[in-house]
């Protein structure tokens, strides 16, 4: 089910007497729905909700990341917005998970992204839980062949889905697609906890060929790390990029499922994301995994702002 875009979400201050040099995103977003939705000249953002936390609730997680798309969304409302220096935006509602039936939410998310991506929007998925990640990399899929994924998370998400997909299973599930479909799965994961993941875990990344970046190597090197974002940049023609914002130490980011020790801080996740949308080969950012029931003072949703806003500068 797709929920339409609510404009009432983009209320806040108004700074008039400043003219166009004092606008906010809430004075520049536009609402849209799918009717009849014409590709687009220029670069775009389209934002989209997946409201789902069915997939944290299947894999033993605190649920409340459904509501995340509107905080996150609140969280922007009075972030400036330049029309010189930016990139135009388009709030395109939220595709909503019903009850338990993560499946048909995920059926209408592929078919949606699929159509933000075929008009040429760049496409930015407000979850959810991780689970969220899974439609949308089957969105690229289908639409892109040689896809290079980048998941910034303190966890591989490799788990084996034994009782159907969950929020710890969708780069299992992605690897388990390009088997099948005879695709090369390409998966570079960076901000890992070696106390967040089981041996069991880290033999199957190691099995898939994933290049891994521990959350301590980018403690001790950062500029490092982003040479070695950089070579798998080269190597791919599309990225699509996941945040999971447990990445981040639970310091800075309290509203999440499964808060996180030794993590990673602002400036370090903000430096990869700016890596990675210097390389011009971005197709389509996520970020997941807010839980507003358990943020403090909307600090997390307000870092989700935070990295949203380095995406719409042109
Ligand atoms: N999205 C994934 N989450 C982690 C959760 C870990 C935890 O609950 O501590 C995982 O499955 O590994
Ligand atoms: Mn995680
Ligand atoms: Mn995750």
């Amino acid at each position: 089910m797709i929920e339409f875009a609510n404009q009432n979400i983009w209320t806040g201050r108004f700074d008039d007497e400043d003219g166009e040099s004092g606008l906010r995103w809430h004075q520049v977003i536009q609402t849209q729905t799918f009717d009849n939705l014409r590709s687009v000249q220029e670069p775009h953002i389209a934002l989209l909700g997946f409201r789902s936390d069915e997939g944290v609730r299947r894999n033993k997680g605190r649920v409340g990341a459904k509501n995340a798309p509107d905080f996150i969304r609140k969280a922007c409302t009075n972030l400036p917005y330049s029309k010189e220096k930016q990139i135009p935006i388009s709030d395109f509602g939220n595709v909503v998970c019903e009850e338990t039936d993560l499946e048909s939410a995920r059926k209408q998310q592929i078919e949606s992204v699929s159509e933000l991506l075929q008009k040429k929007y760049f496409p930015i998925i407000l979850g959810g839980g991780h689970e969220t990640a899974l439609g949308n990399y089957l969105a690229l899929a289908d639409n892109f062949e040689d896809i290079g994924i980048v998941n910034i998370d303190a966890h591989y998400d490799l788990r084996i889905p034994v009782e159907g997909s969950t929020s710890g299973t969708p780069f299992f599930e992605m690897a388990h697609f390009c088997q099948e479909n005879n695709r090369e799965f390409h998966y570079f994961c960076v901000g890992i906890q070696p106390t967040g993941n089981t041996e069991a875990l880290f033999h199957r990344a190691n099995e898939l060929n994933v290049e891994t970046v521990l959350a301590d190597e980018i403690h001790s090197d950062l500029k490092q790390t982003l040479h070695q974002l950089e070579k798998f940049l080269e190597k791919h023609s599309v990225i699509y990029l996941s945040l999971d914002l447990d990445v981040l130490d639970g310091a800075f980011a309290p509203g999440v499922s499964a808060p996180c020790a030794n993590g990673l801080t602002p400036f370090q996740v903000k430096s990869i994301i700016q890596k990675i949308i210097q390389s011009n080969k971005i197709k389509l950012f996520d970020v997941v995994e807010l839980n507003p029931e358990f943020d403090q003072d909307n600090r997390t949703a307000k870092l989700a702002a935070h990295f949203l806003q380095e995406f719409t500068k042109a």
